[in-house]
């Protein structure tokens, strides 16, 4: 809703169904969105965005799907839940649009990824790509590989933050007040990742500062990082030594397995 507001919506445009009285009070006061119950919404919507947690699917489609309108865009964000899902709860024909994107978002920063279901067109898929657009970058999958995309891009924030938790906890251990550390490793791993995305920015001609060749390999990076003899080598033997590589790869699997799951139930 953030998102769609600093896209340029106006608060009268958007219409929400929240069933807690204090998050509904929070919407109104933060966004001045007003809040209706989900019958009232989904009669008066366009396109119905669903973001329930995937436990609560069934029950919001079931009070939803008497007031959809036919051919009324429903975009579910769910981990997991399948599009058919979705669309074997409405009317046939429903156009279904899935997306995975990610709280980045709140910052203009998300990663999304959508993909058409049963009933839905380019001009759908087109339509929800336009809605995200604004607020971060937008790639369109194939719905087998939404799993995937949710246990890298959905859940990743969190890796990062865990990571970027356990370093501050590293500088704490050397002596470095909390603060400091924290300052350190943010704007360390802010100028990583832009490193990464944008490797020209900053050059000079780079008037735009979007960078210059797209995606800079990150093998190539850590090794200019890592002096022979030096301090990170010394670190990087740790992390191999704990098995972090492994650990990431069961952590994404683990990830996919759980959206599969939820899928499935
Ligand atoms: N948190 C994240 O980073 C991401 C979450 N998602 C997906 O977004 C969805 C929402 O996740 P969260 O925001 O973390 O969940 P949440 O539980 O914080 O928010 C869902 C809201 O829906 C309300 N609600 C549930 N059933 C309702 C009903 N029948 N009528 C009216 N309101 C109802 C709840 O009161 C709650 O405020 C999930 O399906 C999740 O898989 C997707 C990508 C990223
Ligand atoms: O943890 C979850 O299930 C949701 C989906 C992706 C990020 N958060």
């Amino acid at each position: 809703m953030s998102g769609l507001l600093r896209a340029g919506r106006t608060p009268s445009e958007v219409v929400a169904a929240e069933r807690d009285p204090g998050r509904a009070a929070e919407i109104t006061r933060r966004y001045g969105v007003e809040v209706v119950d989900p019958a009232a919404a989904a009669a008066k919507a366009g396109v119905v965005v669903l973001a329930t947690k995937p436990q609560d699917m069934g029950t919001v489609l079931a009070q939803l799907a008497p007031h959809v309108a036919p051919g009324t865009l429903v975009v579910s964000v769910a981990a997991g839940i399948t599009s058919a899902f979705v669309a074997e709860r409405l009317a046939p024909g429903t156009p279904v649009v899935r997306v995975m994107t990610n709280t980045p978002l709140l910052v203009g920063e998300a990663m999304s990824a959508v993909c058409a279901g049963p009933g839905a067109g380019d001009e759908h898929v087109a339509a929800v790509e336009e809605m995200l657009r604004p607020v971060g970058r937008v790639v369109r999958v194939t719905e087998t590989q939404l799993d995937a995309v949710t246990a890298l891009s959905g859940s990743g924030p969190a890796y990062f933050f865990y990571l970027i938790e356990a370093m501050i906890e590293g500088g704490v251990l050397l002596g470095l007040p909390r603060a400091l550390a924290a300052e350190l490793v943010v704007q360390t791993a802010a100028g990583s990742a832009r490193m990464l995305r944008d490797p020209g920015a900053g050059d000079p001609g780079d008037s735009d500062g979007a960078g210059g060749a797209a995606g800079e390999h990150p093998s190539l990076l850590r090794e200019a990082v890592t002096s022979p003899g030096g301090t990170t080598v010394a670190a990087l033997r740790q992390l191999d030594r704990g098995g972090v590589r492994a650990a990431v790869l069961d952590a994404v699997e683990a990830a996919w397995a759980r959206s599969r799951e939820l899928g499935a139930s």
